[in-house]
């Protein structure tokens, strides 16, 4: 095609002509073909426009790549490949930035009715005192404003600050590709129209392309075209689409649509994204924050008809009514309002959104990506943990350490086994080409292997022997069933390039291959007949390598006859075994101390494997996994009914050569135990099991695309003892939660019920509007930044999970909020009504000195409520302080604000200057509350030592039951 071909095009791709002309039009660097026109090929899945363009090679080479070597590859090729057609990125949503959320920030209702207020209360202040006096009670009210809608705004803008960078990561997905010749692993975003893609079971499609080769390829169209019935891909049916999946087998791809050019684009730019929903802690917590915000709209009504009917009680003249009057009712109705405004907890949700992201973040660099937020908090309470072994428990470096062949039995100690010229071939050719593997040979000569490691050390092991470069193309590949976990094994059909009879190679789980094989290769390289005696040798191999942790393989082949057709599966009877290797794949550094950190915190772990049962069982108990408990094998399990297998579960520590169904069944069978499950995986095959459980992790490096998706939580360093960090941090995010919502209902309580009968006794409420503004600050923005960032400590893991029961309320909470509410109210009280005496307060100004001093004291008592928040049981309420800087910083900004409110700002806070005996009197009875907490504690607790040494560990809650509090029942 020539350049004038492009110029149809003008109008509609203007950037294509501009690029095109700008460089020089060799042959070389022009492309011959136009991307709608692949686009609409490949949407439209017409063969006929495919034909025409010379088929998958005809359309590669157009690409100006090839279906063998891929493209060039270099900056300048990828640049111009991009510009021409388009990059394999989307365009995202555009991204919220601050003013919008302070927008949004602004549209809460009560603060629009607060400002109403300030505005009603600056004008009537005003107009009556004038400039100087009457401006400040609406001043005051809108600055408080101002700050609360800006903190507001603050916070939620950091939040999702942070979310987009855990999006960004999330998308970071890589695959091979072919470019000059060489298999290179790239980013799916760095795709570009022409690359030639590996695809395997797992992977997702990540561009529109048509088929090139490959073996029993199905693509699971589900999330595209909703197509249920997973698609067969072949010469026939060669499209495919970008957002789809591999289900099993694998194949080649040529990339000809990429990013917004493909349908996945088309529908994304139509669908956007979809945002993360409540989790089941916010959705409870919500409905909390619903019932103490209703009692507070009660109260706030009585207090202000309280102070309204008082207030015309002790007007003498009600005919005539002073602007002075209106300031009155302005002052109640503001003080109604803030009451509202207290109230409601509009911090518990944010708490819960500060901690689950602080607990993301600080996950994120302990190598746990949290996929789904409520994923965090469920792992809290996880009381089992089912994990596989490979890869989870082992390092997945595996290496062929041990062989069995012709006989012997080789080692791997630096020698190669010495075998027979003809076994040599036959291993060769069943290593090389009964591979879903690949070797690739670079530059300058050095060997690298891909696939999964199972099959990498399987080729090195067949490197050491002979030469891949020579061996796999003698050999053509008639037919391949792939590996996948339920059939546990792989076979090829193959006809080598100098024509001969057809034969069948096998590989796979040593005991099941070798139940399909007939004979064997003995010391003499002749094949004999597999007898008893021959038969329970080879088991006895096999148990040898397994006892030694070895993953282990057997190898077999069949030589067809020369009349056999290739018609319907590999044959797989009969078959002669030629070898079985054991594979060594090493146990992680540190497992089994994260094994008994489990168990200590209640925890149990199950290991549920494909492998072996002797190899499951011997990692397991080198792991500290098996000690006395049960071992079953698929097979068997598959036979119990769901009441034996109940009995049986709490004795069952492994579950060896597990199909993927098994391990969805165990998961259910827990659950429905009322146990909440932690499921670990790294195979599409896990994909069932992890999407089933209350909390599925996916293994980041070794996982599949397919099992990243189904799970909440990836685990980007693969290990075990991550998954346990992600356990710790889920409780902390829990008892944080609790903390704050044990602080803020004291808070709460004290200052509503505060308010409320002063109002009924004096008429006049001691808490001003902006001081109620201010407490509600500290206890509701502040609190929950100091109280939900506490970070989780070891003790965490010694105490037992919290399961689906539990009740997020707990006992020892409403204690400690009944004693600090009783103290706090008990104090002021006096304050209030013996104050002047007690303290000889004289002076026109008394009762201002009295109600800030009420002011003053009752802030103090919040910031050592504070200190007593961070621990519900123990005593020393200062352990760990100092671990977290954002409390220590948090109680440092109130207390200096309070100073400054209190000594500097009497005008708009509506306070006076206290003396510094009164400052020491107010600070007093605030670190009093530390004394009230601690007695409360020991009361409880020699309490339950007389009367129930059981109940201690019970958790009752009284008030508020018609709340589910119950911790996780509908996770
Ligand atoms: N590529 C392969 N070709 C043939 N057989 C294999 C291959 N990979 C594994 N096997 C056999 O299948 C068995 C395990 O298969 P499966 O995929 O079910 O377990 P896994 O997922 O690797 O293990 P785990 O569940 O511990 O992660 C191994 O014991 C091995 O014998
Ligand atoms: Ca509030």
């Amino acid at each position: 095609m020539s350049w004038g071909a492009y110029v149809p095009l003008a109008e509609e791709m203007p950037s294509q002509v501009v690029v095109v002309s700008a460089h020089s039009k060799t042959v070389e660097d022009e492309y011959e073909v136009e991307s709608v026109l692949l686009e609409a090929m490949v949407a439209g899945h017409s063969l006929s426009l495919m034909d025409q363009q010379g088929g998958v090679e005809g359309i590669a080479l157009k690409l100006r790549s090839s279906i063998d070597t891929g493209i060039r590859g270099d900056k300048a090729d990828l640049q111009r490949r991009r510009c021409l057609f388009g990059s394999n990125t989307y365009t995202e949503k555009p991204v919220k930035g601050f003013w919008s959320f302070l927008w949004d920030a602004m549209h809460d209702l009560m603060l629009i009715i607060l400002a109403a207020c300030a505005f009603m209360s600056l004008a009537v202040g005003v107009s009556t005192e004038g400039w100087e006096e009457g401006c400040y009670d609406g001043a005051g009210i809108g600055f408080s404003i101002i700050i609360v809608v800006f903190v507001t705004a603050i916070s939620d803008y950091q939040q999702s600050l942070q979310f987009r960078a855990l999006d960004k990561e999330k998308k970071k997905i890589y695959i091979h590709v072919i470019r000059e010749s060489q298999r290179r692993k790239v980013c799916i975003n760095d795709l570009v129209v022409g690359d030639v893609v590996y695809l395997s079971t797992g992977d997702q499609v990540a561009a529109d392309g048509v088929f090139i080769s490959g073996h029993s390829l199905i693509i699971d169209e589900s999330s595209m075209t909703g197509e249920s019935e997973p698609q067969h891909i072949n010469e026939q049916k060669p499209f495919l689409l970008s957002g789809t999946k591999v289900q099993d087998g694998f194949g080649l791809m040529l990339v000809t649509g990429v990013g917004m050019n493909t349908e996945w684009g088309h529908s994304m730019a139509v669908l956007g994204k979809e945002g993360d929903d409540e989790t089941p802690l916010q959705q409870k917590l919500s409905r909390l924050a619903l019932l103490i915000g209703n009692i507070g709209i009660c109260f706030a009504v009585l207090t202000f008809l309280v102070l309204v009917g008082r207030f015309l009680v002790n007007k003498k003249d009600l005919r005539h009514w002073s602007g002075l009057d209106l300031l009155y009712f302005v002052r109640f109705f503001s003080i109604a309002v803030t009451i509202i405004v207290v109230a409601v907890p509009e911090g518990l949700p944010l708490a819960v959104t500060l901690t689950l992201a602080y607990a993301m973040r600080r996950m994120m660099v302990q190598k746990a990506l949290v996929r789904k937020l409520s994923a965090c908090e469920t792992m809290g309470s996880a009381t089992y943990i089912c994990c596989d072994k490979t890869g989870t428990l082992t390092t997945n470096q595996m290496t062929v350490v041990k062989s069995w062949i012709e006989g012997a039995i080789w080692q791997s100690n630096g020698t190669t086994p010495l075998v027979s010229f003809m076994v040599k071939q036959l291993l060769l050719e069943s290593i090389f080409v009964n591979t879903a593997g690949d070797v690739s040979e670079g530059k300058n000569g050095e060997l690298a292997f891909f696939g999964t490691p199972t099959e990498t050390a399987l080729l090195k092991f067949g490197v050491a022997l002979g030469e891949f470069k020579s061996t796999r193309p003698k050999t053509n590949i008639i037919k391949l069933e792939p590996f996948n976990s339920v059939k546990k094994k792989m076979g090829v059909l193959v006809r080598s390039s100098s024509g001969g009879n057809l034969r069948a190679h096998w590989k796979g789980a040593s005991e099941i291959v070798l139940g399909c094989c007939a004979s064997a290769i003995d010391a003499a390289g002749s094949i004999v007949p597999l007898d008893d005696s021959k038969y329970s040798e080879l088991m006895g191999v096999i148990k040898r390598f397994s006892d030694d942790s070895l993953r282990t393989l057997c190898l077999a082949f069949k030589d067809l006859p020369s009349n056999y057709v290739s018609e319907g599966p590999i044959p797989d009877k009969a078959l002669v075994c030629v070898a079985i290797v054991g594979i060594k794949d090493p146990i992680r550094p540190g497992v089994k101390d994260a094994v008994q950190v489990c168990y200590a915190a209640g925890i149990r772990v199950l290991m549920l494997t494909g492998d072996n049962l002797n190899t499951a069982a011997s990692i397991a108990r080198e792991c500290g996994i098996l000690t006395d408990g049960d071992v079953v094998e698929g097979p068997e399990f598959r036979k119990l009914s769901s009441e034996e297998l109940r009995r049986r579960i709490p004795r069952l520590q492994v579950m060896a050569r597990s199909s993927p169904s098994d391990k969805h069944r165990l998961v259910m069978e827990l659950q429905a135990m009322e146990e909440v499950v932690a499921v670990t995986g790294d195979g599409t095959n896990d994909a069932p099991a992890l999407h089933e459980a209350d909390v599925g992790l996916a293994m980041g490096i070794a996982g599949t695309e397919v099992a990243k998706e189904s799970a909440d939580i990836v685990i980007l360093d693969d290990n075990f003892a991550t998954i346990v960090n992600v356990a710790k941090f889920g409780r902390s995010v829990y008892i944080n939660i609790q903390k704050f919502v044990q602080f803020q209902l004291t808070v709460n309580l004290a200052a509503l019920v505060l308010n409320f009968v002063a109002a009924c006794i004096t008429g006049h409420a001691p808490l001003s509007t902006i001081q109620l503004l201010w407490i509600n600050l500290i206890m509701d923005t502040l609190a929950a930044l100091a109280l939900a960032t506490e970070p989780p400590n070891d003790d965490l893991m010694k105490l037992p999970p919290l399961g689906r029961k539990g009740n997020f309320i707990t006992k020892y909470m409403w204690r400690n909020i009944y004693a600090q509410v009783f103290y706090q109210l008990t104090v002021l009280a006096i304050l209030h009504y013996r104050g002047k005496d007690i303290l000889q307060l004289k002076g026109p100004k008394y009762m201002e000195v009295l109600d800030t001093m009420i002011f003053n004291s009752f802030v103090f008592c919040q910031v050592f409520n504070e200190f007593n928040a961070r621990e519900m049981k123990k005593l020393n309420v200062f352990r760990h302080t100092f671990n977290n800087w954002i409390f220590v910083m948090i109680v440092g900004i109130t207390i200096t604000v309070q100073f400054v409110l209190v000594q500097f700002l009497g005008k708009i806070a509506n306070t006076a200057a206290l003396d510094l005996q009164q400052w020491a009197i107010t600070v007093l009875i605030g670190f009093f509350s530390l004394v009230v907490d601690m007695a409360a504690k020991l009361i409880n607790r020699i309490y339950a030592r007389l009367f129930d040494p059981k109940r201690d560990s019970l958790i009752i809650t009284s008030f508020l039951h018609h709340i589910p509090t119950g911790a996780y029942q509908q996770v």
